[in-house]
C-alpha cells in the first residue's frame, strides 16, 4: 500500500494538500463514513501546517509516516485535541552544523538544530541522560561538545569524572583542570566510583546538616558530571573470575545509585553505549535519565530499548540523532573537533594525570 501511494502521488503532478488527501484515501485513514476534513492552512517562512478535523475514532498513525516519502519533505506528524496537523517543511535539516563558542546560560547546552531551530538541554531541569548509538556515528563528539561547553561557560564550577572505556584514547587528550578523574578501564572505573561514593555521602551529609533538599535551592554552584563512554564494558560476564565479577555489580549500583539519588546533589550522568540491552543499559539508569538520546543503531528493538520508540533504526547521518524528553526531537549535533577544544582550552591544561585509582585517605561506605 504504502509503495503505491508514494508512487501514484508522485507520479500526479499535485499540490502537497491535494497529495496528502490521496494519502488518506490510499491508505484508508478514515472512519467508516467520514474523512478527515481540512479546516486551516498556516504558512511561515520555514514550514506549511495542514490541520484536519478527524471523524472520532481516529487519531494519529504511523502509517502516516509516509507522507516525508510521498512529498519528498521533511513532515512532522502532531495530534492535539482532536484536530491533526501535518506540518511540511521548506528546508531539510543540515547535514552538518558547526559548535559556535556562545556562552548559554547555566547548565544549557545547545545540543542540536532541530527542523523548529536550536534545541537546548538544560542539565538543571533534567540532570541524567543516555547516549545511544552504533559506533561512528557522533556519541564521542557529542560527550566532548558536552565537556567543551560546559568547560567554556562554567569554567571554575565544574568538574568531570571520565570513565572511558575505549581505552581511554579519546578524553586523555582533554587533560583539562576541570576533568578530575579518567577512568580507562573497567577496574579504575570501580576506583572512580568507589571514591565518587565517599564524595556522595560526605555531600549527602552536609545537605542534611544545611537542611537543603536539592542544589538547586542553595548557592552551591559546583555540578559534577560522571560520563561513561562505553557502558556495556561495564557488565559483568560468566567467563570473569568472581572478584571481577563483584567489581562490575558494584560499578552498575554505583552508576544506578548515581542516577537515582544523586541529582538534588548536583550529580548528573551522562551514560553511552554502542548496544542498548537491557544488560547494557541497566534499568535504574534508564528509568532516571529524563533524556534519551540515540544516533543510528541497528534495529527497531534497539530504538526502543534506547529511546522507548522506534525511528533510530532508519538514521543515516553522521551527528543526526533522536532527542527525547517528554517531546521527541530529531536534531542534528553541532560539530566539534579535538583540536578546536585544544585550541580553546590550552590555559586549563593540566600536568598532573588523573588516573583513578583508590584514594587512602578517606572513609569508605557502602
Ligand atoms: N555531529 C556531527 N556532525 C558531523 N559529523 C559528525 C558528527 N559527529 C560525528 N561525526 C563524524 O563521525 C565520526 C565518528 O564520530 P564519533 O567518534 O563521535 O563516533 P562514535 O559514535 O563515538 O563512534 P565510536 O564508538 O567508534 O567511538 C567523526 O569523526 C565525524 O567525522
Amino acid at each position: 500500500m504504502s509503495a503505491f501511494t508514494l508512487y501514484a502521488a508522485t507520479k500526479w503532478n499535485k499540490s502537497d494538500k491535494d497529495k496528502i488527501k490521496y494519502t488518506f484515501r490510499n491508505l484508508n485513514y478514515k472512519t467508516k463514513d467520514y474523512e478527515p476534513r481540512h479546516f486551516k492552512t498556516h504558512r511561515t517562512n520555514d514550514y506549511i501546517l495542514y490541520s484536519y478535523h478527524v471523524p472520532y475514532g481516529l487519531v494519529d498513525d504511523d502509517k502516516l509516516q509516509v507522507l516525508e516519502k510521498v512529498l519528498n519533505k521533511p513532515v512532522k506528524i502532531t495530534f492535539a485535541k482532536t484536530k491533526l496537523h501535518i506540518k511540511v517543511y521548506k528546508h531539510s535539516l543540515p547535514i552538518n552544523i558547526a559548535y559556535n563558542w556562545i556562552q548559554s546560560d547555566g547548565w544549557t547546552l545547545p545540543i542540536g538544530q532541530s527542523l523548529d531551530g536550536p534545541v537546548m538541554h538544560d542539565f538543571d531541569k533534567i540532570p541524567h541522560m543516555t547516549i545511544a548509538g552504533m559506533t561512528r556515528h557522533g556519541k564521542t563528539v557529542l560527550l566532548k561538545l558536552i565537556l567543551s561547553h560546559l568547560i567554556y561557560c562554567n569554567p571554575d564550577d565544574v568538574e568531570f569524572y571520565i570513565i572511558d572505556l575505549k581505552g581511554g584514547l579519546e578524553f586523555s587528550q582533554h587533560n583539562y583542570k576541570q576533568v578530575k578523574k579518567v577512568a580507562s578501564s573497567p577496574l579504575q572505573a570501580y576506583d572512580l566510583l568507589k571514591d565518587l561514593a565517599v564524595d556522595i555521602e560526605l555531600d549527602m551529609a552536609h545537605f542534611k546538616q544545611k537542611g537543603y533538599n536539592n542544589v538547586l535551592n542553595t548557592n552551591i554552584k559546583r555540578r559534577k558530571f560522571i560520563i561513561v563512554d562505553e557502558g556495556a564494558e561495564l557488565v559483568p560476564h560468566k567467563y570473569m573470575d568472581k572478584e571481577e565479577r563483584k567489581k562490575l555489580d558494584y560499578c552498575q549500583y554505583a552508576l544506578s545509585n548515581i542516577a537515582r539519588v544523586s541529582g538534588a546533589l548536583g550529580y548528573r550522568l551522562v551514560f553511552a553505549t554502542q548496544y542498548p540491552t537491557a544488560d547494557t543499559l541497566p534499568r535504574q539508569i534508564k528509568q532516571n535519565a529524563d533524556c534519551k538520546i540515540s544516533f543510528r543503531v541497528p534495529t527497531e528493538v534497539a530504538s526502543r530499548v534506547a529511546i522507548d520508540d522506534q525511528g533510530a533504526q532508519d538514521i543515516n547521518i553522521k551527528g543526526r540523532a533522536i532527542y527525547r524528553t517528554s517531546d521527541k526531537q530529531l536534531i542534528q549535533v553541532p560539530y566539534i573537533s579535538d583540536d578546536e577544544i585544544k585550541g580553546r582550552f590550552k590555559e586549563y591544561v593540566s600536568s598532573t594525570t588523573k588516573t583513578a585509582e583508590r584514594r587512602t585517605d578517606t572513609v569508605e561506605f557502602g
